[in-house]
C-alpha cells in the first residue's frame, strides 16, 4: 500500500511449541489510527509485541517505512521511531512520575516545549511529578505509560488496550488525549476493547480472530454495521461500551 507507513504481510508467530499468528496481512496507513480489534486471546498483544521483536516472527515481512524490521532487535525497533505501550503499561512503580519520564527521553534531557504539551494532554504528569509512579491510579499510570511513550517524537505508536480498567470519566480523557496525539501527525495502531474509544478514533480498522485477520477495512464501516460486528467478534461492540 503507497501510503501505510507499516505493513505486515504473511506473518506468523511461534511461542515455543504454539503456533499463535497466522499469516497476518494489514497496513497501517500513514497519519492516522488503526484499531486492531477481537476477543479475547485473538493474537493482538502477540502482533505488537511481533511488531517490536519481543517474539520473532517465524515467517513473513514487517515494513516500517520502507524498510524490514522484522529480523531487528528490539532497541533498534524502537530507535527507528516505534513506541509500545504494553498492556502492563511498563513503568517504574518506585520511581517518581520525573524519573519515569527522564528514562523514557532517551536521546538527552527534556524538550521543555513538548514536556509543557505533555503536561497539558495528561495533567497529571505535572501534579504528581515528584510523586512514586506507583502511588498514581490505574487511570494515571495509563496516562504516565503513553507520556513516557510520546515524550519524544515517534512516528509510530503502539498501544494495547489504555481503556482496561478505567472509569468513564478517564476513559473519555484518555481518547481525547490520543485524538489530539492523532492530529499531531503521529500515526497510531491502537488494541482496544471499548467501543466508544474505537469509534471515536479509528479511521481504518483491522479484526483478528484465532490469530488470523478476519476482516480489514474503515472503522466508520464497522461502527454502522452491527451484524458486521456480531459476524466478526461473536457480540455486538456496543456491549463493550
Ligand atoms: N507467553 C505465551 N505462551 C503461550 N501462549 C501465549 C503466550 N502469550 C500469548 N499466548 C497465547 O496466544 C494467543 C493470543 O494471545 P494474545 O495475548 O495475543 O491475545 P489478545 O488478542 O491480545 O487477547 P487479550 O485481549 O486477552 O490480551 C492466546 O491463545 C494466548 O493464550
Amino acid at each position: 500500500m503507497a501510503d501505510a507507513l507499516l505493513t505486515l504481510e504473511g506473518v506468523h508467530t511461534h511461542i515455543g511449541p504454539y503456533h499463535i499468528l497466522h499469516e497476518v496481512s494489514f497496513a497501517v496507513p500513514r497519519g492516522g489510527v488503526t484499531m486492531l480489534l477481537g476477543r479475547n486471546g485473538a493474537g493482538k498483544s502477540t502482533t505488537l509485541r511481533t511488531i517490536m521483536g519481543l517474539w520473532k516472527a517465524s515467517l513473513g515481512t514487517i515494513t516500517f517505512d520502507g524498510r524490514p524490521i522484522q529480523g531487528l532487535a528490539t532497541p533498534d525497533i524502537a530507535r527507528a521511531g516505534i513506541a509500545y505501550v504494553p498492556e502492563n503499561m511498563g513503568i517504574f512503580a518506585d520511581l517518581t512520575v520525573a524519573e519515569n519520564m527522564r528514562l523514557a527521553a532517551t536521546s538527552g534531557p527534556f524538550d521543555e516545549k513538548r514536556l509543557a504539551w505533555i503536561k497539558e494532554l495528561f495533567p497529571p504528569i505535572g501534579t504528581f511529578w515528584d510523586k512514586a509512579a506507583g502511588t498514581l491510579s490505574g487511570g494515571q499510570k495509563q496516562m504516565l505509560s503513553v507520556a513516557r511513550a510520546i515524550i519524544e517524537p515517534r512516528r509510530l505508536i503502539l498501544i494495547d488496550e489504555p481503556s482496561k480498567g478505567l472509569a468513564p470519566a478517564i476513559i473519555a480523557a484518555m481518547t481525547a488525549a490520543l485524538k489530539e496525539l492523532k492530529d499531531t501527525d503521529t500515526t497510531i495502531l491502537l488494541v482496544e476493547q471499548n467501543f466508544a474509544m474505537a469509534s471515536a478514533l479509528g479511521d481504518t480498522v483491522a479484526v483478528m480472530d484465532d490469530g488470523r485477520i478476519v476482516h480489514a477495512g474503515a472503522m466508520a464501516e464497522l461502527a454502522a454495521d452491527a451484524s458486521l460486528q456480531e459476524k466478526l467478534m461473536g457480540l455486538s461492540l456496543e456491549v463493550h461500551q
